[in-house]
């Protein structure tokens, strides 16, 4: 393998549940530096490819394949000691405690984080508007204000990988786009390496480096954003007249 191997890599990823294949991947590489966009429509397998990546099921799937974090193969590891090496999950939502401040929620995560955490001034640096709600409550926060939260609790922990799953469902236009732009911002100036898992395919394009498009849990296409952009099969399912 070359030197840069991936940060983040599933291989001959299966995922069945009952006789339903719900995932049928070959290869999926997040790089080091990287922003890889995965999407797809309702039912397309983005949950179940976020649950395999992170070791987690709802229901009993049948899983078989390979994830690698820097090399290492994990793909045995239970969740908690994959997100310990740094694999983090933003869920659909964002999570965050509810009845806690916003400094409690970051203290939460400061307590376990590793030496690739980020400072609290550096996550504030990145979402100044949660240096103003220091002591709202999570369940007080916007839609807006709860993902940034999320994403400012993972960086606290410390994350070599970062998967956002749906980080634009509930938000308005404009927020999803100050979202994913600070998460581009994450990726260029800190080196960051981040799946972004979006049913919202008009927004993911815009800030990723590649493109996956996954349907009924198979690749359909993938490429750089540039050339997806022009892909027939992107522009006339996400991005043509009427397209959803
Ligand atoms: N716990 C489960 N038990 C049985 N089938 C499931 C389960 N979870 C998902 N599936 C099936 O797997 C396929 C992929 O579903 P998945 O939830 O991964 O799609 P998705 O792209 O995340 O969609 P959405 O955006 O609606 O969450 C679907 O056919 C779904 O019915």
């Amino acid at each position: 393998m070359s030197a840069a191997a991936p940060v983040l890599e599933a291989e001959s990823l299966r995922v069945a549940y009952g006789g339903n294949q719900a995932l049928d991947l070959p290869r999926l590489a997040l790089g080091a530096g990287e922003l890889v966009g995965v999407v797809g429509a309702n039912g397309a397998g983005k949950s179940t490819l976020v649950n395999a990546l992170l070791g987690w099921s709802r229901g009993r799937p049948r899983v078989s394949g390979r994830v690698r974090l820097d090399g290492e193969d994990i793909s045995a590891l239970p969740t908690h000691e994959r997100v310990r090496r740094g694999l983090l999950l933003v869920p659909e939502g964002g999570a965050v405690f509810a009845r806690l401040t916003v400094t409690e929620n970051l203290a939460a995560s400061a307590d376990r984080a590793t030496g690739r955490a980020y400072t609290e001034d550096e996550v504030f640096a990145l979402f100044p508007r949660l240096r103003e709600r220091l002591h709202h409550t999570g369940g007080q926060l916007s839609g807006g204000e709860r993902q940034m939260l999320a994403i400012a609790r993972a960086l606290r922990l410390g994350p070599r990988a970062l998967v956002l799953d749906e980080p634009s469902i509930g938000l308005a236009p404009r927020l999803v786009v100050s979202v994913l732009e600070t998460v581009r911002r994450l990726v260029d100036e800190r080196g960051l390496s981040v799946l972004l898992v979006e049913q919202n395919v008009r927004a993911a394009i815009e800030v990723v480096d590649r493109l996956v498009l996954i349907e009924r849990g198979r690749v359909l296409a993938e490429g750089p954003v540039a050339a997806m952009r022009d892909d027939p099969r992107i522009i006339q399912a996400y991005l043509g007249e009427g397209a959803a």
